[in-house]
């Protein structure tokens, strides 16, 4: 039996009855001075240096580790032991049948060993990474006597340009299956070896999408991605706060929930605009980009999210809540008609929008819409604005003299703001202005037809006025045909989360800066306060934030002092025994899934969005 290898280590010649690969071995063995007599204890690392190697490889046990039981199963779980070795011959995984490991380990045949040729001559680890190809070494071709009871297969694990970087060897008893157990090494080391690469994918994968991710943070923009599926796989916190929403609820949702053409990302083309849709973020525009690979097929598209770049309009009534709808209603019924009409509220209401949205639909839409708030001037001021005056009707008149707002406002509307204000003497010539619908300016003796209609304002209670005879009945009258009253922002706070977005616009627009987004906490603040200054002091309120704030979202650290104690913060709920058994499923599900989201929502039966909400509500950290 161990003819040719005793005739060799005894000098004669036996080339032509060995594999040459073998015989190579045999040759570069005596070359090392391996001693065939001897198992070496050298080159076996210590528990903490074994440590340290299979950190260094661990890219290498992650690929080979799930390979191992697989080819173990293959072998038929018997008098194997199936390991995992590094470029330099170290064994650094082992598994396999016990009795045979313990026999195994006898020559060193364990973790911790390297086998490299210099040190244990002949061997199919050391030799299949000398050779760089598969090989098996059975008993007598083993160059160390004592590894004659050894069978052993090994096929290098190599990387894309076929340099090894490990070897995965089975060791066992002598088999009549020769070549077949070297094909199972072979399949193992390319099992590892596409593990290895989809590993580094994965790798690329993850810098290419944590580098977006940390790019767009840096965007003064909205930035959105979505996949092929039109599944939105990443959106920025901005883009998130422009739509109102959390990052985390928008993130593995559609698309086609947020974009107003529901396919509209699948198009063909290679950049789009699309709007996004009402009550997902007003105002919003996307612009979308395709990403294609090189065969041009659609990968998905990427794309920022930005205000529409139109400045918001004096007209425009912001707000959805009950309340804002009935206004809205009444004002669109009252402006059809041309009855004077009455507008209370309290201050910062909106009455001046009113005025305008009932001139602007009312008929006279083409004609002037002039204002005069009445609470800051003088009675002599007040009349000459009113109703203009001549050359030389009093000193300090303009030459050539001056039209009044009635004059101005001919075939439109007037607004007379803070109506309350009036001082008498002005509203006995308002009075005949209205009963004779003329006007003659201060100093002059002729009179003008007009053709104007009368809206009014105040935050007064114009029937105490009247009965402290502060104003005027036969001219309450007159305004009061038609009345509105503008209920306060506190009566209808839902219109707060409309209005916030737009004032935000409004005031970086002004600004001429990037356009801010808001955390959702902000809101449950600003859902408290009372606002008596209404929607004004709102208005002041975010355009403060935003000049004072140092990041492109506004949070509950920007919000002015006076605002932040009206929230008392709700006292943590204690833990129910419901509450311990979720969290401890879902511990568990993530604890199994090694803290991935997805197969752990998948796991558990519920979504992506619902897992994250849980593991929020829950405190829990993982
Ligand atoms: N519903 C609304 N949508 C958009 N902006 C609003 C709305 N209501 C009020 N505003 C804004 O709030 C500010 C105050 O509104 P406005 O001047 O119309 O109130 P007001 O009731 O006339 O106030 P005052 O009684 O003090 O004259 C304005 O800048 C206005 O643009």
């Amino acid at each position: 039996m161990h003819n040719q290898w005793r005739r060799f280590i005894d000098g004669e010649s036996v080339e032509s009855e060995v594999t040459p690969s073998i015989y190579r071995s045999w040759q570069r063995s005596l070359e090392y001075r391996v001693d065939h007599t001897l198992i070496s204890n050298q080159d076996i690392l210590s528990t903490s240096r074994l440590r340290e190697r299979r950190e260094a490889q661990e890219s290498l046990i992650r690929a080979g580790k799930p390979v191992l039981p697989y080819i173990f199963s293959l072998l038929g779980n018997a008098n194997y032991t199936v390991l995992l070795g590094d470029k330099d011959g170290y064994i650094i995984e082992a598994m396999g049948d016990a009795p045979f490991m313990s026999k195994a380990q006898k020559v060193n045949l364990s973790p911790g060993a390297s086998w490299r040729e210099e040190i244990r001559g002949t061997n199919a680890i050391g030799t299949s990474l000398q050779d760089n190809n598969p090989i098996s070494v059975y008993g007598w071709e083993h160059f160390i006597q004592d590894n004659h009871f050894l069978a052993c297969w090994a096929a290098p694990i190599q990387n894309s340009e076929g340099s090894p970087l490990g070897i995965l060897d089975i060791s066992g008893e002598a088999s009549q299956d020769r070549e077949k157990i070297l094909g199972i090494a072979m399949m193992g080391a390319s099992m590892i070896q596409q593990n290895l690469r989809l590993l580094e994918l994965e790798k690329q994968l993850k810098f290419y999408q944590e580098g977006a991710k940390l790019a767009s943070s840096l965007l003064q923009q909205g930035f959105i991605s979505i996949d092929h599926n039109g599944i939105i796989t990443y959106i920025n916190a901005l883009g998130a706060a422009l739509l109102g929403r959390k990052q985390e609820d928008i993130i593995g949702g559609l698309a086609g929930d947020i974009f107003s053409s529901p396919k509209g990302w699948m198009l063909s083309e290679h950049s789009l605009d699309l709007r996004i849709k009402d009550g997902g973020g007003k105002g919003i525009s996307s612009h979308l980009k395709r990403v294609v690979n090189e065969e041009g097929e659609s990968l998905g598209a990427v794309g920022t999210l930005q205000i529409t770049q139109e400045s918001p309009s004096h007209t425009q009534w912001v707000g959805h809540s009950l309340p804002t709808q009935q206004i809205l209603e009444r004002a669109s019924k009252v402006a059809a008609a041309h009855s004077s009409v009455l507008i209370h509220g309290e201050s910062g209401t909106g009455k001046e929008i009113i005025a305008r949205i009932i001139h602007q639909l009312s008929p006279r839409r083409e004609g002037p819409f002039v204002a005069l708030n009445c609470a800051s001037l003088s009675p002599t001021l007040i009349e000459s604005e009113l109703f203009g005056y001549v050359e030389g009707a009093f000193t300090g008149a303009r030459r050539g003299g001056k039209p009044g707002k009635f004059e101005l406002a001919d075939k439109g509307s007037i607004f007379l703001d803070e109506i309350g204000d009036m001082p008498l003497s002005v509203q006995v010539a308002l009075l005949r202005v209205l009963q004779e619908k003329e006007v003659s300016r201060i100093g002059d003796t002729k009179t003008k037809k007009i053709n104007v209609r009368v809206i009014t304002a105040t935050h007064k209670d114009l029937n105490a006025l009247v009965e402290k005879e502060q104003f005027r009945l036969d001219l309450y009258y007159r305004l009061k045909v038609v009345t509105l009253e503008l209920p306060p922002l506190r009566e209808r706070s839902e219109d707060i989360k409309d209005l916030v977005p737009h004032f935000i616009r409004k005031a970086c627009q002004s600004f001429g800066g990037p356009i801010f987004g808001i955390d959702e906490e902000v809101y449950s603040y600003l859902l408290a306060h009372t606002w008596p200054g209404n929607v004004r002091e709102l208005e002041n309120c975010i355009e403060s934030m935003i000049a004072l704030a140092d990041s492109p979202v506004l949070t509950v650290a920007n919000l002015p002092d006076e605002y932040k104690q009206n929230l008392a913060k709700p006292e943590p709920a204690a833990e129910t025994l419901l509450n311990q058994q979720a969290k401890q499923t879902i511990l568990y599900a993530l604890t199994q899934t090694r803290g991935k989201i997805s197969p752990a929502a998948k796991m558990l039966g519920i979504g992506r969005n619902t897992l994250y909400r849980k593991i929020k509500e829950l405190d829990i950290k993982f």
